[in-house]
């Protein structure tokens, strides 16, 4: 658990609780904790009783009881499977409420209700797209979703003042509000989230048999790869198996280009092998370079390297040194060479200040890469 950044309450909440969430895990603890912060009062349940005792205890909420008045807004967050279910007995329960939910995937559950006839009126599905490897409340965080897009499924029966409600929740939290149908949504997160996530399962299911020698040699670029590797597999499963359709398209697709990639590898020396190849790394460049910083994709910055001795104080003195040369960093990233005292922070700049950044550092005495 953390803190929200200073900064987010400046501004008057939008939400008038209280609100109820279904599902005190990751992102409904993170919910909570984020409207808690906004002085806005919560009540919280789930299937377990530790679980929500836990989210309360951090301060996400209080346990709903019977005595609780109705709440004006209902958060589901519970797991894909019972996002239906959860979603239709909170709109029965709750008549006078609006009720979102945040689960990852937004047609299949849609598609359930509706197959039920359940009266869909008071209904609008979203998605944060922020997450973290790990569920449960104790991950959870207030500032989870600060300037993480938030996407809303509308339709044109929705009423406008369900949708302001919906909206006034993300933008509390500090969401960027992007509008989608399900499918677009859908087959967006196939390719941005759903996608992702399983060349990077697989890509780190291929280290198990490897030696403790080869593992030993990893560094930044097998980290990057397989960071979302960590994801917890029941919750994937579910993800996966109700996006299904665009999923297995894209992984059709991506297998095409990896037995391209393969085949012009093979036998180099073919007459256009060596152009496929350079064609395709050089295509990772452009969509690589699509991929929005947190400043928008048109402002990018340089990444400068500097070693540091692996002792106390060293990363504090380099942050220091950095203020006292006018740098404002953008960005930190720390990597440990395994082995050796040594650490690298990674330090993302604007592009204009790089090179006197580095100038500048090395003239104290700092090595550089
Ligand atoms: N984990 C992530 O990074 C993200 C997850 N989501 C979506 O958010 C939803 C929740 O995911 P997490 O918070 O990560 O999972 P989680 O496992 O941390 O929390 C889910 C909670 O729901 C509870 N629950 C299960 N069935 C329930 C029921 N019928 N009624 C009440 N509570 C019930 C569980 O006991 C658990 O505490 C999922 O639909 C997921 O697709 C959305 C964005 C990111
Ligand atoms: O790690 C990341 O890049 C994420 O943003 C995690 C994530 C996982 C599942 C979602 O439905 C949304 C976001």
């Amino acid at each position: 658990m953390s803190a929200a950044p200073k900064g987010n309450g400046a501004r008057a909440a939008r939400t008038r609780g209280p609100v109820h969430v279904i599902g005190a895990g990751l992102l409904g603890a993170s919910v909570g904790l984020g409207l808690r912060e906004r002085g806005i009062d919560v009540t919280l349940e789930d299937l377990s009783p530790t679980t929500v005792a836990l989210a309360a205890d951090y301060g996400a909420g209080r346990v709903r009881t019977a005595a609780d008045p109705a709440p004006a807004i209902v958060i589901v967050a519970t797991p894909p499977d019972v996002a239906a279910d959860a979603v239709e007995r909170a709109l029965t329960s709750f008549p006078s409420a609006v009720v979102t939910d945040v689960t990852s995937v937004k047609l299949a559950p849609l598609l359930e209700l509706t197959r039920r006839g359940v009266d869909l009126t008071n209904y609008v599905g979203s998605h944060p797209m922020a997450g973290r490897e790990r569920g449960g409340a104790i991950m959870a965080r207030a500032d989870l979703f600060v300037a993480r897009p938030w996407v809303i499924c509308r339709d044109e029966a929705t009423p406008a003042e369900a949708l302001t409600l919906v909206e006034g929740v993300a933008l509390d939290l500090g969401g960027v509000l992007i509008e989608m149908t399900p499918e677009e949504h859908d087959r967006s997160v196939g390719l941005v989230s759903h996608l992702p996530q399983v060349v990077s399962s697989l890509l780190a299911a291929r280290l198990v048999p490897a030696t403790e020698q080869a593992i030993g040699l990893a560094g930044g670029g097998l980290r990057d790869t397989t960071r979302i590797a960590a994801s917890d597999p029941e919750l994937w499963m579910q993800i996966l198996g109700a996006n299904r359709e665009p999923v297995v398209e894209l992984l059709d697709a991506f297998g095409a280009d990896i037995a391209a990639f393969a085949d012009a590898l093979r036998d180099p020396a073919q007459t256009g092998a060596k152009r496929r190849i350079a064609d395709l790394l050089a295509a990772g460049n452009r969509g690589v370079g699509r991929i929005p910083g947190k400043h928008g994709s048109s402002e990018r910055f340089t990444t400068i390297t500097v070693l540091i001795d692996d002792t106390p104080g060293q990363l504090g003195l380099l942050l220091t040194e950095l203020g006292e040369l006018g740098i404002n960093m953008e960005d930190l990233r720390l990597e440990h060479s395994p082995g050796a005292q040594i650490g690298f922070a990674e330090i993302a700049v604007l592009p204009e200040v790089a090179e006197r950044a580095i100038t500048d550092l090395v003239e104290r005495g700092w090595r550089t890469l």
